[in-house]
């Protein structure tokens, strides 16, 4: 487990990370969640004891992580592919972490095979490709078999084999009862992958949610309707009882009804058409809605819009 209490890190006026307070549990993979600059990584390196906090804490099982005995056996990281030496071979690199941290020798070749390196084992670091590095950086962080492994952007620069290795390695770490923290800019990536999601941005907390519960909260199917008899049309819709709102765009957008029954209202007061279609907005749309405000640079291909009055609802803790 990793509790994290009012933690916040600043760098002179910028305030990296802003009082977050969450706490990742085992048996499930928690994906953390932000735009570029948010403040994964400041957070990642604090709960590593690599940055020191500002203002509050975090603890690893009830530890610091400054105070745990042989760390590696605790808890596990992939923070930076390819942090090792370039002339070491992938075995020397497992080994030397290994032997200074109390882990027997058999532990280099499990990992090597688990992570699919025995064969490339004896060639030097510096040959290998983004996809190789990341599996020597997931190999350091088993090596120890800890309970606890905290990934940051794993899947960066993969092709989509090692994305689905990498995919399937956390589900079946987290199966086995460990702690799996995991960081993404890609809300795809994550729902694909988390049971629990703890979205921040600019160092905030924004949301933090179970997937399933985000997923049902923002899978918001609606349908879009256009009618060159817009007012009849509202006015029908309105004697029904279904409610429609106007999607910027001249066409209605009507929650909570199928396509069939908006179809059957127009035609019994014969009102034309000209759309009739079944929308569902994506949940890469949901994380760009609450994350809006806090998107350090943007794209200036138009105004944000602003956070939805639900961002705060299911915001716990
Ligand atoms: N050593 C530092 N000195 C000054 N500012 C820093 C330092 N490290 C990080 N920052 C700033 O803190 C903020 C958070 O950075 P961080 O790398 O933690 O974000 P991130 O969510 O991991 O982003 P990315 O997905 O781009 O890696 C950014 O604005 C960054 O510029």
């Amino acid at each position: 487990m990793i509790e994290l209490e009012g933690l916040t890190k600043r760098y002179g006026e910028k305030v990296a990370v802003d009082d977050l307070t969450f706490t990742v549990r085992p048996g499930i993979v928690t994906g953390f969640l932000g735009p570029n600059g948010a403040g994964k990584s400041t957070t990642m390196r604090m709960i590593l004891g690599l940055d020191h906090p500002t203002a509050g804490d975090v603890r690893i099982d009830g530890t610091h992580y400054d105070r745990l005995r042989e760390p590696l056996t605790r808890i596990g990281a992939l923070l930076e592919a390819k942090a090792m030496h370039p002339g070491r071979s992938a075995h020397n690199h497992l080994l030397c972490l290994a032997q200074s941290n109390g882990i027997p020798t058999r532990r280099v070749h499990e990992v090597l095979d688990a992570v699919g390196l025995t064969a490339v084992a004896r060639k030097k670091a510096k040959g290998f490709s983004l996809g190789m590095g990341q599996r020597l950086g997931i190999a350091a962080a088993l090596l120890g078999d800890p309970r606890i492994l905290m990934f940051d952007e794993p899947v960066n620069g993969l092709d989509p084999e090692g994305i689905h290795w990498i995919r399937t390695l956390m589900k079946s770490l987290a199966a086995q009862g460990r702690t799996v923290f995991v960081s993404s800019h890609l809300m795809s990536e994550m729902a694909l992958t988390a049971d629990h999601l703890v979205v921040i941005g600019q160092g905030r907390l924004l949301a933090d949610t179970s997937m399933a519960e985000f997923i049902e909260r923002n899978s918001r199917s609606y349908v879009r309707v256009r009618s060159p008899q817009r007012e009849e049309l509202l006015a029908t819709l309105h004697r029904a009882g279904v409610t429609a709102v106007e999607s910027g765009d001249g066409a209605l957008e009507v929650d909570g009804s199928k396509a069939e029954r908006i179809g059957e209202l127009a035609a019994g007061s014969r009102i034309v058409l000209h759309e009739l279609s079944p929308q569902q907005a994506s949940l890469e749309e949901a994380f760009m809605r609450l994350t809006a405000e806090s998107v350090e640079y943007h794209a200036h291909s138009g105004t944000p819009r602003p956070p939805q009055a639900w961002g705060e609802g299911w915001k716990k803790g």
